[in-house]
């Protein structure tokens, strides 16, 4: 039963940059700048960027924004949390009328990059929310990374934009049946530790 609550469904992410290196400054605000938002609501502060809009577009850009940081090949983390159907979010709504063609596909096609994330999903206001996460947690696993289990989260490893594409499907699948949902993560590449 799909449990709707809130009157859109925009999504959203708050996320932050961490490169580990001296150019610190140069990586997060060329990655920023590299990338193409127009089909999101954006806010860039000294903690963290959050964008809004619609969820393809949403992890089109948290994709590009880590890819062109990792492409530096500096150590380069990012956390973030992602929401849609949060009751109170509504104000960017006018992003909602742009089309579903993400806007950085072309930009990132050439870019090959491993690395790690661990991610937790949260799904709000359900007594059976194990079930949800559990489901998930299984379909990963045909979704080509490489899954494994981790305190509070769930460890994917393999290519940027596999993991990417099963955080994604992960969320949208929770989505279409849990009005608000959140889902946090963090995701490095270039480490110099071992796993
Ligand atoms: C995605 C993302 N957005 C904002 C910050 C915060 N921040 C820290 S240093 C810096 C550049 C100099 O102002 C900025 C914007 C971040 N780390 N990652």
């Amino acid at each position: 039963m799909t449990n709707e609550c809130g009157t859109s469904r925009i999504a959203g992410c708050q996320f932050t940059l961490y490169p580990m290196s001296d150019k610190f400054v140069d990586i997060i605000l060329s990655a920023l700048d590299k990338v193409d938002t127009s089909k999101v609501w954006k806010d860039t502060d000294d903690v963290s960027t959050c964008i809004r809009g619609k969820m393809v577009h949403i992890f089109d850009v948290t994709q590009a924004i880590f890819l062109h940081a990792a492409k530096t090949g500096e150590h380069v983390a990012m956390s973030g949390t992602f929401s849609i159907g949060c009751p109170g979010d509504s104000s960017g709504d006018v992003f909602m009328d742009e089309n579903d063609q993400p806007q950085n596909k072309a930009g990132i096609q050439d870019i090959k990059q491993q690395a790690g994330c661990k991610f937790a999903l949260y799904p709000m206001g359900h007594e059976d929310y194990m079930k949800k996460i559990m489901d998930q947690i299984d379909l990963s696993k045909s979704r080509g990374v490489e899954v494994s289990e981790s305190h509070y989260a769930t460890r994917l490893d393999g290519d940027v934009k596999d993991i990417f594409n099963t955080l994604q499907e992960s969320f949208d699948q929770v989505q279409q049946v849990v009005s608000h949902v959140t889902m946090t993560f963090t995701i490095s590449a270039n480490s110099p530790s071992n796993k």
